[in-house]
């Protein structure tokens, strides 16, 4: 790296993203999330049978009681019995008709969603998740999928079956006695009122009540991991207090959630005691028969069994709004990296790339800068020139930019200024499938996926066969490892399997990047979590000179090996590379210009305090 030139021109014109939230993506549809799916409509039409029957069980037994008490002919009544066994046992019949169809509704519908919110989730990673845990991250999103397709089954579901049996309620009583069916129409009116005002309650305590319990949730987690030393301080009685005030909080939001909910229960109740009542003093004076008046009675008590549902359907709709809403913040956010327009993703996944990758792997930047939020620098004018086959190692203090240029490099984040080319040509203007296919990434917390040892080492390069995942796993000095397992290649790693060590980790990450074939290695710190030795010995393993797949270094080709490119804090080992980068922050806070120095020059002073130019390229 050298001092920074005075202005040169962009090769890419990236505009400096004003501040996060970025605008939204493309017009991705709002959905409502209690909009039914074909799946969803033959549910609720089931489920609307289902109430229908129950509500006609309770009416004609009413009807069946009264007539029997008039002792009518015994046919008559044999008649009316099969009637009221056959609404008795028509019920749970397509109720559990309604729950088959709707479940396989919303699993289809929460497989497909989840599907979409994942290939949405992908541009974004990293850069516009935070420093935010991916697991956490997907975490919420599921268990805001679920929330939203949960909508389907306990919203629109019961939401239409309500209709449906509502609607042949209001129009048979009409059809029997018009008086009785406007009421039945004003008991549905009022009803959907209570729905409205359910659900505003809900909506408006909800954010309440999750922030609540996140922070009971909080405030736990930091007061069990930090006993020890609360005590030692003596801070137990704060921390205590602490808790107390966040489990009040969470009550206080509860019992006001529980009060609205009761109230909204209470209210259908009441309307429908009202109707009954209403229904009651008008049936006296209707000129129908004494049993058809003891139907008419019965027939809001009835309905009473298809409003119930609707508490829980209005709760239901008020906590899959807010996952809808949380969803959409999430996905809508601008990836920080943009892709050539029109480029077609490659669905068959990470392809090994040839010799010439390897021949035209330099690493050229100008004056490069880029920024996580947009509102301030991360990376300050940055010029670097790493040739092709070369080792660098990339030192500098806390929060100086090592890993946002790695970022940069990787292309999970778009560069704001400047210039970055690769193998000579402009890699933002890339297609991004393309530049990634020559770089691997390895950090410095290796996931150990519970699959054999080649499964784990597939994942970075698929085709590779037995030879090549041996050899790789050799290169990064896990052969003598592999040599004492007792199934080799096939032996189960992860937490039902196999066990391995920090170092083995570390090992084995390289060992992907190995496999995968690319001709440019990005590593952030990955030995930072071993003892001295142990990280050594793998920068050691990292560093010896590897050949370009299928060459004979030293004999066959003078094509160059993979170019390393390590963020480390360790000062030891800098021999191992060719060059050290440094880069360092400006007392003030802003990050100066990166400097490098070459370690092999025995005058050469300490990397951050020097403005050396780069030495020549090879
Ligand atoms: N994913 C991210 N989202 C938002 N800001 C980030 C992200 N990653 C890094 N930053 C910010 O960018 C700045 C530079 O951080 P970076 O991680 O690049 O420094 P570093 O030199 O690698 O630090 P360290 O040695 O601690 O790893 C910091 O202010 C940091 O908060």
């Amino acid at each position: 790296m050298s001092t920074p030139a005075p202005e040169t021109p962009r090769v890419s014109v990236i505009p400096e993203p004003a501040s996060l939230p970025p605008s939204p993506r493309t017009a991705r549809p709002s959905r409502r999330v209690w909009w039914p799916s074909a799946g969803t409509v033959r549910g609720g039409l089931l489920g609307g049978i289902a109430t229908a029957s129950g509500m006609a069980l309770t009416a004609t037994s009413g009807w069946l009681i009264v007539r029997a008490s008039e002792r009518p002919v015994i046919l008559t009544l044999l008649t009316a019995i099969v009637v009221v066994r056959a609404f008795g046992m028509a019920r749970p019949v397509f109720r559990y008709w309604e729950r088959l169809t709707s479940h396989d509704a919303a699993l289809a519908l929460l497989a497909e969603r989840r599907t979409s919110a994942y290939e949405a989730l992908i541009p974004l990673t990293p850069a516009r998740l935070g420093r935010r845990r991916r697991s956490d991250v997907l975490t919420g999103v599921v268990d805001d999928l679920t929330d939203v397709v949960d909508a389907q089954v306990r919203v629109t579901v019961p939401v239409i079956s309500t209709a449906v049996a509502g609607g042949i309620v209001i129009a048979l009583t009409m059809v029997i006695a018009l008086p009785v069916g406007l009421v039945m129409l004003g008991l549905g009116v009022v009803v959907c009122l209570i729905s409205g005002l359910a659900v505003r309650l809900e909506s408006r305590s909800l954010p309440e009540l999750l922030a609540a319990r996140a922070d009971v949730t909080r405030v736990s987690e930091l007061v069990a991991s930090q006993s020890s030393e609360l005590r030692a301080v003596g801070g137990w009685a704060t921390a205590i207090g602490w808790l107390d005030d966040a489990h009040g909080s969470l009550d206080r939001v509860t019992r006001r959630i529980s009060a609205g909910r009761a109230s909204a229960a209470s209210l259908f109740l009441v309307a429908v005691g009202a109707a009954v009542a209403v229904t009651a003093v008008i049936a006296q004076d209707l000129p129908v028969s004494a049993p058809v008046k003891a139907l008419l009675v019965l027939t809001p008590v009835a309905v009473s069994e298809a409003i119930t549902p609707l508490v829980d359907a209005m709760r239901a709709l008020a906590r899959a709004r807010g996952s809808e809403h949380r969803i959409d913040a999430l996905l809508d956010l601008e990836p920080a990296v943009a892709d050539v327009p029109g480029h077609a993703h490659d669905a068959t996944g990470p392809t090994r790339p040839g010799h010439t990758a390897y021949a035209s792997s330099d690493v050229e930047t100008r004056r490069l800068t880029a920024s996580w939020t947009g509102a301030r620098a991360d990376l300050t004018p940055t010029d670097l020139d790493v040739p092709a086959g070369s080792r660098i190692a990339i030192t500098g203090p806390n929060g100086s930019g090592k890993s946002t240029l790695l970022a940069v490099l990787a292309r999970h984040l778009d560069p704001s200024g400047g210039t970055y080319r690769l193998g000579g040509s402009d890699a933002p203007s890339q297609p991004l499938e393309q530049t990634r296919a020559r770089i691997a990434v390895v950090d410095d917390e290796t996931h150990v996926f519970g699959t054999t040892l080649r499964g784990n080492l597939a994942l970075a390069g698929p085709d590779a066969d037995d030879a090549a995942m041996e050899s790789a796993l050799r290169a990064a000095g896990l052969g003598p490892l592999v040599e004492t397992l007792p199934d080799g290649l096939d032996t189960t790693l992860g937490s039902t399997g196999r066990g391995l060590s920090g170092g083995e980790r570390a090992r084995l990450g390289i060992a992907r990047a190995h496999v995968s074939g690319r001709p440019i290695v990005l590593l952030d710190e990955p030995v930072a979590h071993l003892d001295p030795p142990t990280a050594r010995a793998v920068v050691e393993d990292l560093t010896r000179r590897t050949a370009a797949p299928g060459t004979n270094q030293g004999t066959g080709t003078d094509l160059p090996g993979q170019t390393i490119i390590m963020v480390t804090h360790r000062d030891d080992g800098a021999e191992l590379f060719d060059r050290v980068v440094a880069v360092r922050r400006r007392p003030s806070g802003t990050m100066s210009p990166s400097t490098a120095h070459h370690q092999a020059d025995p005058d050469a002073q300490p990397a951050d305090r020097t403005h050396e130019p780069d030495p020549p390229r090879r």
